[in-house]
């Protein structure tokens, strides 16, 4: 297939940071470099370095990721989960659409391409700024969450199911010691991808994800099950976005950002089990910390097919993991918002034969 006339592509980071980003930036600059001889730019702070004056970037060598960086958390070239470029909230007060300085940006730098590292809602917004202003685009999935439609993994979630497994392998023996109930909160946003597949792999006793209805009568059964049974302590995972079993959602004081339900349920737990209950949120510690070798194999499969794609003139797609396979898939087929836990698929039925309780569906017979 004919190469395309490149010369120079742009790399940046998008949305909430996960582990396994600054592996994925190694591997898009090793294969442009190394078998394309392209100038790889890497953008700061997300859409941010194209849209602020003085432009803010740096050129990007194999040699600077060869040795530490792609093992470590967090991205090297910074990231941002706010400040939507087409309503961009100014410091007096306004809102503006910036995304012509971001295409400025894109000429000034003399880019041919972006590689956008990004999860769902970062590939809705930078896909986009690219056709508005007219600069083409590969994206790469990451997130802890698991919620980009296309590919069966993103980029950091399995690191992130790593920490929930291993800490309910920490929170178990002192669950046991004290005869307690444990609730783990964990992150997700609205999809129960890292509550399902940590509280499967951690031995959870419940696990409550938003996609699937629960009540208290349900989870209280199940605990006492597990009690009646003759152990004398129980895990339970729920993931940040289940509501109330009202309806109502649970949100950080003064914030509109999901956090506290695994305070309320250990509340109510204690109250209809007659146990001792202790709650752990796990929070950002699920976003940091080295990437399996899972996330850095993706992340380098990730990142070579991505300047391929680009090499090819295979723009507005995004690459995606099925079946044992990188493969790519376009755009328009991931930005139609977050993809949710299928509550009859195999996750929730694993869940389910293992005796697990997971709410009201199908899968739970
Ligand atoms: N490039 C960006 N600039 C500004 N805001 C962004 C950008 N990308 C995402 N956001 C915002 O960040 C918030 C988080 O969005 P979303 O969860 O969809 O991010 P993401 O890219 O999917 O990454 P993650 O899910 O890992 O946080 C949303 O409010 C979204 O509008
Ligand atoms: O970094 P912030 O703004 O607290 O965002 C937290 C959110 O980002 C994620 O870590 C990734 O989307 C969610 O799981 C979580 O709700
Ligand atoms: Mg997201």
């Amino acid at each position: 297939m004919a190469l395309a006339q490149i010369g120079r592509i742009g790399v940046l980071t998008s949305g909430g940071d996960c582990a396994g980003l600054n592996a994925v930036i190694r591997a898009v600059t090793a294969r442009a470099v190394n078998h394309y001889g392209l100038q790889v730019y890497g953008i700061l702070d997300g859409t941010l370095g194209l849209m602020e004056r003085p432009l803010r970037y740096v050129e990007l060598a194999p040699s600077t990721f060869d040795g530490r960086i792609f093992r470590e958390g967090g991205t090297v070239l910074g990231t941002t989960n706010k400040g939507d470029p087409f309503r961009f909230p100014m410091a007096d007060g306004s809102v503006r659409d910036r995304s012509q300085d971001f295409g400025d940006g894109v000429r000034e730098l003399g880019l041919d391409a972006l590689v956008v590292i990004g999860g769902d809602g970062s590939m809705s917004i930078v896909s986009r700024l690219c056709h508005a202003v007219g600069v083409g685009m590969v994206g790469v999935p990451k997130t802890i969450d698991n919620d980009v439609h296309g590919t069966d993994f993103s980029i950091g979630h399995a690191t992130a199911v790593g920490v929930v497994t291993d800490a309910m392998d920490r929170l178990q023996p002192t669950a046991a010691s004290h005869h307690r109930v444990m609730i783990v909160e964990v992150m997700g946003r609205d999809a129960g991808y890292i509550a399902m597949q940590g509280g499967i792999a951690g031995g959870a006793d419940v696990v409550l994800v938003p996609e699937i209805p629960y009540s208290m009568d349900g989870v209280a059964t199940a605990i006492r099950k597990v009690l009646d049974r003759g152990r004398t302590h129980a895990l339970v995972v729920v993931a940040e976005g289940v509501k109330r079993d009202d309806g109502t959602v649970v949100h950080l004081p003064a914030s509109t950002r999901y956090g506290g339900i695994g305070h309320w349920l250990g509340e109510r737990i204690a109250d209809t089990t007659h146990t001792e209950t202790r709650v752990t949120i796990l929070g950002h510690v699920q976003r940091g910390g080295s990437p399996s070798p899972q996330d850095r194999l993706l992340a380098s499969a990730f990142g070579v097919h991505a300047v391929d794609l680009v090499m090819r003139g295979q723009l507005d797609r995004m690459v995606a993991w099925r079946n044992l396979s990188v493969v790519d898939v376009p755009l328009s087929e991931v930005t139609i918002g977050a993809r949710p836990l299928d509550p009859n698929g195999t996750l929730a039925t694993t869940a389910h034969g293992l005796g697990i309780y997971i709410g009201d569906t199908e899968a739970a017979g």
